[in-house]
C-alpha cells in the first residue's frame, strides 16, 4: 500500500523525509548495527540531504547507494553522486558514511550495472539485498529512479541494475530495477510542486506501467508517499 503524507511546504517535505531516514538509520543499526540507504538524483533531494547530514551525527555504520545514476563523471553537475557530495557529505560529521558510487557509468554503462549489482549483492544481506530504506523521486512523466514509463526493463524479474536510455536528460543511465526496489524494508518517494500533481494522482491510482512509481509496492516494503501541499492530489 502507498502511503501519502501531505506538508504543508517543501522544507516541511524536506523535513519529515530527512527524519524518517534519520529514523530507519537508528532503527536499523540498533538492530543489525549497519544501515544500507539508497538515494535519489535530481533538483528535489538536496534540502533533504542538507537537513539529513545536520540529523544524523554518527555515520559509523551506513551505507550510501544510489538508486538510478546518469552516465556521466561522478564530478560532473549531472551526476547524483555529485549532488550527495555537494549537500549531504559537504556538511556531513566525519567520518563520512560509506558511499558506494556507480564507478566507471560513463565509459561502460552495461558494465558498471553490472558492476554495481555484484557489489550490492556482496555487501547487503537478503536475496535480492534488503535495503533499510530506499529514497526516490518522481518525475512529471511518472519515472522514480531511472525507471520511466512503458520501458521493457519494468519487466525484469532477476536482474538488480541495469543500463537504460531515458526519456530524459542525459539519457543513458543505470538504475535499480523493481525487484531490488520492491525487497527494501522502507521506499520513501518524495515530490514538490504543481507539476507533479498530476504523476501524484496516477501513482495513488493504482498499479500502471505508464507510472512506473506506482509499482513500487512489494511484499516487503511500506511505500510513503511524502509531498508538499502544492503537489497533492485533489
Ligand atoms: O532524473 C531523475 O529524475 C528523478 C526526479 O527528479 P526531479 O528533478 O524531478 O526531482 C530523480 O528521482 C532521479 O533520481 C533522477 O536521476
Amino acid at each position: 500500500m502507498i502511503q501519502l503524507t501531505v506538508a504543508g511546504d517543501a522544507d516541511a517535505a524536506a523535513r519529515t523525509t530527512a527524519e524518517r531516514i534519520a529514523a530507519a538509520i537508528a532503527e536499523a543499526r540498533a538492530e543489525r548495527g549497519i544501515a544500507h540507504v539508497s538515494l535519489a538524483g535530481g533538483r528535489t533531494p538536496g534540502r533533504t540531504y542538507r537537513m539529513l547530514a545536520r540529523l544524523v551525527t554518527d555515520w559509523s555504520g551506513v551505507h550510501l547507494w544510489f538508486g538510478d545514476e546518469r552516465c556521466v563523471p561522478l564530478d560532473d553537475p549531472e551526476s547524483n553522486h555529485r549532488l550527495v557530495a555537494d549537500t549531504l557529505l559537504a556538511s556531513a560529521a566525519r567520518p563520512h558514511p560509506i558511499v558506494h558510487a556507480v564507478e566507471g557509468v560513463e565509459d561502460d554503462p552495461a558494465g558498471a550495472a553490472a558492476a554495481y549489482e555484484a557489489l550490492l549483492r556482496a555487501t547487503v544481506d537478503g536475496d535480492p539485498p534488503q535495503l533499510d530504506v530506499a529514497l526516490l523521486g518522481l518525475g512529471e512523466d511518472g519515472h522514480t529512479a531511472s525507471l520511466f514509463p512503458n520501458d521493457p526493463v519494468l519487466e525484469e524479474q532477476s536482474k538488480l541494475c541495469l543500463a537504460v536510455h531515458g526519456t530524459k536528460p542525459p539519457f543513458e543511465r543505470i538504475t535499480f530495477t523493481l525487484p531490488m526496489l520492491r525487497a527494501a524494508r522502507r521506499v520513501i518517494v518524495l515530490a514538490e510542486g504543481a507539476g507533479k500533481a498530476w504523476a501524484i494522482g496516477q501513482m495513488l491510482a493504482g498499479p500502471s506501467e505508464r507510472i512506473p512509481a506506482s509499482l513500487l509496492d512489494g511484499d516487503r516494503s511500506e511505500v510513503e508517499l511524502i509531498v508538499d501541499h502544492t503537489a497533492a492530489p485533489q
